[in-house]
């Protein structure tokens, strides 16, 4: 037998000492693992009393970490309209991180280049009217 939770009643419990977190519209009592986790209680508390689907599948946690979650279990989540969508939340961190940058890598090279392409520009015109002041 599960609890149905609504939202608002998940969202009260975003403290360390009493931390709640949905995942799959399941909601999970982590206020014991907050200390234990491998990722660090920050990225939990960020996404405490609040939808961490995103965030904890962005992450590829094991089926061990699944397992802990089942332990965790405190019932569904009862969505009503209005609620909050599943969000990210911490994992945009994470992603922004090693990985993330790479993604505006491209961008920048190419504005690099215009930079450099611009810069060869004026520097050759710069050379040339030079140039012809000389030569008057
Ligand atoms: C109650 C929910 C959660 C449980 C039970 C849990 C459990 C675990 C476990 C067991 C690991 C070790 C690696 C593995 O087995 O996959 C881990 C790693 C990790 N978790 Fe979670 N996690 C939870 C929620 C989250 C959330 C919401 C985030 C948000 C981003 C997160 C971020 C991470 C990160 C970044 C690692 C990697 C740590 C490293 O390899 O240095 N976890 N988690």
């Amino acid at each position: 037998m599960s609890e149905e939770l609504t939202y608002a009643e998940v969202a009260k419990h975003a403290s360390k000492k009493d931390l709640w977190l949905v995942i799959h519209d399941k909601v999970y009592n982590c206020t014991s693992f907050v200390d234990e986790h491998p990722g660090g209680e920050e990225v939990l508390l960020d996404v405490g009393g609040q939808d961490a689907t995103e965030a904890f599948e962005d992450v590829g946690h094991s089926d061990e970490a699944r397992e802990i979650l089942d332990g965790l279990l405190v019932g569904d989540v009862k969505r009503a309209p209005g609620d909050p969508a599943p969000k990210s939340g911490a994992t945009d961190k994470i992603a922004a991180g090693p990985g993330g940058r790479s993604d505006s890598g491209p961008g920048l090279g190419i504005a690099m280049y215009a930079v450099v392409l611009v810069g060869a520009a004026f520097a050759y015109f710069g050379y040339t009217y030079m140039q012809s002041q000389e030569n008057k």
